[in-house]
């Protein structure tokens, strides 16, 4: 007789009940459909601005339609992760990537965090293999990852005794640690212990960057003699290979150090080029048929991770179902309130459950698991698989390594891997050096195209994409951030939302991500041209003073449900507007400066910042604060800004002509025009504010000049 545990389903996929969200969001679209109506109709008795904010108009109503249709049917996963333990099968091996660049700007005492919660993960640890990347082919980097492993063989033991939720040392004993219900003298004793030894690596991995170690360079080091960062042979080293294989209580899974080869002459594609060496590496090693992928400043905080993503992953019908299972980030030390509008909780909340209630959002680049077979191109309709696995075809897309050959048909052809058990990393390290050439690359397969890390395989028509989206707080505020799921119950949860410690990553708007904030939310109906809006007196007024209620009593509501505050939501109001005037803004410029071929798309490592164990307030109230310098993308907001107080003042001062015919200046312009200037709030204080918290003087001047050369062209076309 079959278990009857194992035949019960790995997840559910429920649907949320959204009637009232539906209906107000149906509501809000007929509103936009009559105000454009509205304007149709009228055009002969307006002039130019009618236009203008017909233009306007339709965009707003052309974005919500998208809107509305994204969130239509929002889904979430429901993942038993012990219901894959149940079924008694035997669990498949899952390689990890970690991805590291500088050892400046991502300190490497991240990098060592985020692998020591890869390896603690609570999953059989000869499935396990963690490759690090490092592009900055940094001896202080590899020395870090030596010292972690050591300290792995304490660690990991420990975690997995005291079943600790948050694997991660440098956030572990952030936390309030010793928990009243775990105050063993035994536990009490190892805790201590394991604590001295965390600040102890600590410690000399802080000397080493000083370079109070001498690294000499000699043994094992002597491959990072005189190499230049942009110009070395590639480097691949295994720190630790797990010997127990078959012995899932064997201590510390396998630790490699990969940094790829780098020409001046060969692009070396950032992300993208360093995920597919890691593919390819990873292939002859151990090649296990899921990936899962993490940036260096990043930990995962469940550390029943790979479980949840294999109740997606094989509890699918069929394996074309689901390409990757992909965790939403969370930022863990935020500051209150969003003051930057950057966690994109309500976005991944409402959004991200919608889409992927469609076809599943996009890979965002980090903390996913995904299938090896669909990175290597196997498409949904290959039924017919033998055709694509001659020798011929292989080498057309895989290159001229004969292992790398053979283990890509190996999971192509879904066979087993003849060399799971006993591994012996260090044979394959000549056939890995091989294949982490950069000419590599070029001969053989480019399976993550996109410069930040993309895969372009994943998307393919009929593939559907599925998100683990039980939790949904991702953001930005601080660097560092983490993969996680909500359970209520889940001490990570209170770990996760301590309050603010760091200031986070920089305030400028200048650093926004331009990639990931979509638009979805532009509002419609707020003008920033003060020209453009509706006087009193209108028939119509009422239609967008109704959106404008609606529309705010909306995303307010969203924000409550989703446990905020109504100040996060005024916060991430402004900062969307804000953001489209900034970082979108100069996004499009650069968009159109590549396709010109005017220039090229730069990336640039974002600078991490470094974890500190004690949770206390580093006392800093500015943390909040906006930030400015020299940057030209501050022009254009610090322009509307001072178009909008410039017709503010004169209205006030009563030097403006009354509305006429709906063209002039009424109540209604007043009010968009302050609503422009209370989410414009922080740069105002810009203008008065001192050194970095002011904006330059260079930018003030060159934002006067297009605001007065505005205004008069305003004034131009309003009299012609
Ligand atoms: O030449 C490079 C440049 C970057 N990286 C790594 O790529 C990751 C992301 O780089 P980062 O500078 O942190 O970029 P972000 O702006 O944080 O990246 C966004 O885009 C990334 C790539 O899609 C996603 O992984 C992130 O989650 C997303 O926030 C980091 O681990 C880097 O070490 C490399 O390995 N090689
Ligand atoms: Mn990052």
């Amino acid at each position: 007789m079959a278990n009857p545990s194992s035949s019960l389903p790995l997840y559910e996929r429920v649907t949320r009940k959204n009637t009232i969200a539906r209906a107000i969001e149906l509501g809000i679209l007929s509103l936009l459909l009559c105000l454009l109506a509205y304007r149709i109709l009228s055009f002969q008795d307006h002039g130019f601005s009618w236009l203008l904010a017909f233009l306007c108009e339709s965009w707003f109503a052309f974005i919500w339609v998208l809107t509305v249709s994204s969130k239509w049917n929002q889904v979430e996963y429901q993942t038993y992760p012990q219901r894959v333990l149940q079924r008694k099968l035997e669990l498949p091996p899952v390689d990890m990537f970690v991805t590291t660049a500088d050892p400046v700007l991502e300190p490497p005492i991240l990098t060592v965090n985020t692998v020591l919660s890869l390896l603690a993960l609570d999953y059989p640890a000869d499935k396990l293999a963690c490759y690090v990347s490092d592009d900055g082919g940094s001896p202080l980097t590899f020395y870090s990852l030596v010292e972690a492993s050591k300290f792995a063989k304490l660690w990991v033991p420990f975690c997995k005794k005291y079943s600790i939720q948050v694997r991660a040392p440098f956030r572990y004993f952030s936390g309030e640690s010793m928990s009243s219900q775990d105050i063993s003298p035994l536990f009490q004793q190892d805790w201590k212990k394991m604590k001295d030894e965390y600040e102890q690596l600590c410690q000399k991995i802080e000397d080493a960057a000083k370079g109070s170690i001498p690294c000499e360079l000699t043994g094992e080091f002597a491959d990072f003699k005189n190499i230049q960062r942009r110009n070395h042979a590639s480097i691949v080293k295994v720190i630790w290979e797990n010997k127990e294989a078959g012995n899932a209580n064997g201590v510390v899974p396998h630790l490699v150090y990969i940094s790829r080869e780098k020409r001046p002459k060969h692009p070396h594609h950032f992300k993208a080029g360093a995920m597919n060496v890691l593919t390819r590496v990873s292939g002859v090693m151990t090649n296990a048929p899921f990936m899962l992928n993490v940036d260096c400043d990043m930990y995962v905080n469940n550390s029943q991770i790979v479980l949840h993503a294999l109740c997606l992953l094989m509890g699918m019908k069929s394996d074309k179902d689901c390409a990757f299972v992909q965790f939403p980030q969370h930022f863990y030390d935020g500051l209150k309130d969003h003051p930057f509008g950057n966690q994109l909780v309500v976005l991944i909340e409402y959004l991200g459950r919608g889409l992927a209630g469609i076809q599943g959002p996009f890979y965002g680049g980090t903390g996913c698991f995904h299938r090896r077979k669909v990175i290597y191109g196997l498409s949904p309709f290959d039924e017919e698989i033998s055709g694509k696995l001659s020798d011929e075809n292989l080498q057309k897309t895989f290159g001229s390594s004969m292992e790398f050959i053979k283990s890509a048909a190996q999971i192509l052809s879904e066979s087993k891997s003849t060399s799971s058990s006993p591994h012996n990393l260090l044979s394959f390290v000549e056939a890995a050096n091989q294949i982490a050439a950069c000419v590599y690359e070029y001969d053989g397969l480019d399976l993550w195209i996109d410069d930040r890390g993309r895969p372009h395989r994943t998307h393919n028509p009929g593939k559907r994409l599925e998100i683990d989206q039980l939790h949904t707080d991702a953001a930005r505020v601080s660097g560092l951030r983490a993969l996680r799921r909500a359970c209520d119950d889940d001490p990570a949860e209170k770990v996760g939302h301590r309050a603010s410690r760091n200031p986070g990553r920089p305030k400028k708007p200048a650093h926004f991500d331009t990639t990931r904030e979509a638009p979805v939310q532009a509002m419609p109906g707020l003008p920033v041209d003060p020209a453009v809006g509706l006087a009193v007196g209108e028939p119509a007024p009422s239609i967008p003073v109704a959106i404008f209620i609606t529309y705010n009593l909306y995303t307010l509501f969203e924000y409550l449900q989703a446990g905020l505050s109504a100040r996060a939501w005024w916060n991430n109001q402004r900062m969307w507007r804000i953001t489209a005037m900034t970082a979108w803004l100069f996004g499009v410029f650069s968009v159109i400066l590549k396709l010109l071929g005017l220039s090229e798309t730069v990336f640039e490592v974002t600078q991490k910042e470094q974890p500190s164990t004690n949770g206390s307030d580093d006392g800093n109230a500015d943390v909040g604060r906006f930030t400015f310098n020299e940057s030209p993308i501050f022009i254009p907001a610090t322009t509307v800004l001072l178009v909008n107080l410039t017709a503010l003042v004169i209205a006030i001062l009563g030097f403006w002509p009354a509305a006429r015919g709906g063209d002039g200046w009424g109540i209604g312009e007043m009010i968009f025009s302050s609503c422009v200037v209370l989410c414009l709030w922080a740069f105002l204080k810009g203008l008065f504010g001192k050194g970095k918290y002011g904006i330059p003087l260079a930018t003030v001047y060159k934002s006067g000049a297009l605001a007065l050369l505005f205004v008069n062209l305003s004034r131009w076309t309003s009299m012609g």
